[in-house]
């Protein structure tokens, strides 16, 4: 099968361009960039060199570049994903988007990201979390890529759904810095992120609705919304921190024991949820970052607090593997009736 990166100069997309050089039904057909077009691949990230066909040059990201093409990754801003993947995926492609293009109903993408969405009848695609909307994806033409925050902050809600008070829920998200592209900004400058930690983006971080829309309808999916508080999506608080370190992520969620839950059932499920997934993993231990970095896994643990009656559960993962390129191969195998762990693993790489 014939695969389109584009963005592949780009943190995620050469990601995916070393995901895809190892997966035994994919091979990479055309690698894309904007600025870095006509460099050579390995050259915009040497970090590829010795795959082969790392010494390509990169074409333009345009439809005629990429014609041919039966699967395009698109590694991009959201700008540039909201205008390019329509055209792909009526070209009759199918698309896997890292962006946060297609997340979101158009009226809200325009209201959460400042943009009128040129397709809103493409928005919201289905939501490229197979842990969740598996069967969705199968098929699907465009698949929206969860952002980074919201896959890490999901996967510890979803056992919870049901079992804590939606309305109390407080999520404190923690990512290194790759999570904000290749791209120069003065809070990624090594004089201050090094050696600091510090909130930004709150409240009203563009992940925040992204996960009330996708866990109320996780919750809509599953049948028990009402049960659970969950027939509307439920405003939630969440805080986003740059930690330093290159890459990573880890989502703390807070929340309130629902009326006739304990910690039995919170565990149960947890681990119930996570015995189901190939790429869940389900820990006695509290989820470290080091433990899931350069693989496709995602650790999660939970614990209630008797004394506040309040449970905290934790997800790490891999912002750029299972917070984006992982996550895309993985929803892309699904979309396409392929092996769905084909070509990634859980295991990281430590130290
Ligand atoms: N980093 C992360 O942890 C995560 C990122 N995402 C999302 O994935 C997408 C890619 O992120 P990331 O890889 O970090 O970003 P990078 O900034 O590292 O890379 C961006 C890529 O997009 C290309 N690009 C930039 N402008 C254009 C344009 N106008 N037309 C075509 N291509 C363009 C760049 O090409 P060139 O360099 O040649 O100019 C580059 O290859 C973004 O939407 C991001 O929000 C989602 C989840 C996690
Ligand atoms: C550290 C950092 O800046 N992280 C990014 C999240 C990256 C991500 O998942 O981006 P999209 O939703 O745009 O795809 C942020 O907070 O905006």
């Amino acid at each position: 099968m014939r695969v389109g990166i584009v963005g592949a100069s780009g943190y995620g997309g050469a990601e995916l361009v070393r995901l895809v050089a190892a997966h035994p039904a994919l091979d990479l057909h055309v690698a894309a960039g904007s600025g870095s077009a006509g460099e050579r691949l390995d050259t915009a990230a040497p970090q590829l060199a010795g795959l082969p066909g790392a010494d390509r040059a990169l074409a333009p990201a345009e439809p005629d570049a990429l014609a041919g093409c039966d699967l395009v990754f698109m590694a991009t801003p959201h700008a540039v994903s909201a205008e390019l993947g329509p055209v792909l995926a009526n070209g009759g492609a199918t698309v896997v988007d890292l962006s946060g293009a297609f997340r979101l109903e158009a009226s809200e993408f325009a209201r959460w990201y400042g943009l009128d969405h040129p397709a809103p009848a493409r928005t919201p695609a289905p939501y490229g979390l197979p842990e969740l909307f598996r069967t969705d994806l199968k098929g699907a033409p465009l698949v929206a890529g969860p952002g980074c925050y919201p896959t890490a902050a999901l996967l510890a809600l979803a056992p919870l759904t049901g079992l804590v008070d939606p309305g109390s829920v407080v999520i404190t998200g923690m990512s290194g810095t790759s999570g904000a592209g290749k791209g120069l900004r003065a809070d990624l400058h090594a004089s201050h992120a090094m050696g600091n930690v510090a909130a930004y983006g709150a409240p009203g971080h563009r992940h925040t609705p992204e996960i009330e829309r996708w866990w109320a309808a996780y919750a809509r999916q599953r049948g028990v919304a009402d049960a659970a508080g969950l027939a509307e999506p439920v405003p939630l608080s969440f805080t986003p921190h740059l930690v330093p370190m290159p890459r990573g992520q880890l989502c703390t969620v807070s929340a309130t024991l629902a009326e006739g839950a304990d910690a039995a059932a919170v565990t149960d499920a947890v681990g119930a949820f996570a015995a189901a997934e190939p790429f869940v993993v389900a820990r006695q231990a509290w989820p470290a970052t080091t433990h899931v970095a350069g693989g496709n896994g995602a650790h999660v643990h939970a614990a209630v607090d008797s004394r506040t009656g309040r449970v905290t559960a934790a997800c790490a993962l891999d912002n750029l593997l299972k917070g984006a390129a992982g996550q895309a191969l993985q929803a892309a195998n699904v979309a396409l009736g392929l092996d769905e762990g084909a070509g990634l693993s859980p295991a990281g790489v430590h130290p």
